[in-house]
């Protein structure tokens, strides 16, 4: 391993924490090559037990706390997108960029609001690699579940990525009472026909250009997910009903006056299922009102929204 120092300062500042482990009394006056072997064990043990990156770092700070009073930890992966911290982020900071065999592993850096000093900057130095092998690990981990998550056809989430994020948002929206959420259940219709007329090929361009459309008409924090098939299933986060109801209208024309292919005359559109939570217990019942919506909107003639209204106490129905 062989990382890289770019930046230091001098200073210090303690915060007790417990150790999680048996040499809770080191400290870096204390702290022989003997000791230092040691608490690089216990931490390369601490950090074999997760292969989450946030929790790496969580425990390497931890565990770094112990020798040297670090505010925060800033680590960043620009290539995979990841950027995120633990800790207070203060003034000073000395960066690390992790390298291994001419592999990045990303950067790292160690906070706080003093300089720290040569002998912190050597012992920060002297433990950093035990944190790059694990975080080659989390890394594999993490891109192989995101390839598990997406649909390789139009690079949207798929069902099961679909799954996780409605388990994680109902839960988030029955916590707080402040919160709404909806669900939108598209369908492209008479589909089979572009298949048959056109072909495979031209339908799959179809249900890109779709996955596209839909994309560019949402917000980033909503999210669209290919449900299976030439369905599609859209989370819209943190808004009220009418809010979801201007958004389905806008996916349904966008879908109308976009989507193509070039020199056939085809006219692309699809039938929009809307249902707002209303206290369900869980994702499907949620998304089984949207299915239902869904299905209303076909049976009144296609290319149109439909919103599942529930009535309290309990009778559904569709306008
Ligand atoms: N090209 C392509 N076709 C797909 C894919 N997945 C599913 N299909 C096709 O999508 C079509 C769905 O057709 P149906 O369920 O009958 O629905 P539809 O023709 O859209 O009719 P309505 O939904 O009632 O408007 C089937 O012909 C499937 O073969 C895919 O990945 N690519």
């Amino acid at each position: 391993m062989a990382s890289s120092f770019t930046q230091h300062d001098f200073g210090t500042q303690a915060k007790n924490h417990p150790f999680p482990m048996d040499v809770s009394s080191i400290s870096i006056d204390s702290l022989t090559p003997d000791r230092l072997k040691d608490f690089r064990l216990h931490l390369f043990s601490h950090l074999q037990t997760t292969l989450e990156i946030e929790q790496l770092i969580d425990i390497f700070y931890r565990h770094l706390k112990q020798l040297i009073p670090v505010s925060g930890i800033e680590y960043n992966h620009a290539d995979k997108m990841i950027d995120m911290h633990v800790g207070r982020i203060s003034k000073h900071r000395c960066n690390y960029q992790l390298n291994m065999s001419q592999q990045q592993f990303g950067d790292i850096a160690f906070t706080r609001s003093k300089r720290f000093s040569e002998k912190e900057l050597s012992t920060i130095e002297s433990i950093m690699d035990v944190i790059i092998f694990p975080l080659r690990n989390a890394l594999k981990y993490r891109d192989a579940l995101s390839t598990a998550m997406i649909d390789p056809l139009t690079g949207l989430n798929n069902r099961g990525a679909m799954s996780i994020a409605l388990t994680r948002e109902l839960e988030r929206t029955r916590r707080h009472e402040d919160q709404d959420m909806s669900l939108m259940m598209i369908d492209i219709d008479h589909f089979k026909t572009i298949n048959d007329r056109y072909g495979h090929l031209s339908g799959d361009d179809v249900l890109r250009q779709v996955a596209r459309v839909i994309q560019q008409s949402i917000r980033a924090s909503d999210a669209c997910f290919r449900f299976g098939g030439e369905e599609f299933v859209i989370l819209v986060t943190n808004t009220h009903l009418a809010h979801s109801r201007t958004v389905s209208e806008r996916i349904r024309v966008a879908i109308e006056e976009q989507v193509k292919l070039p020199d056939k005359d085809l006219k692309v559109t699809a039938s929009l299922g809307l249902a707002h939570y209303n206290g369900e217990s869980d994702w499907p019942e949620l998304l089984n009102r949207a299915d239902k919506a869904l299905y209303s909107a076909k049976q009144q003639g296609r290319n149109c929204v439909v919103t599942s209204l529930v009535k309290k106490p309990q009778s559904t129905f569709a306008e």
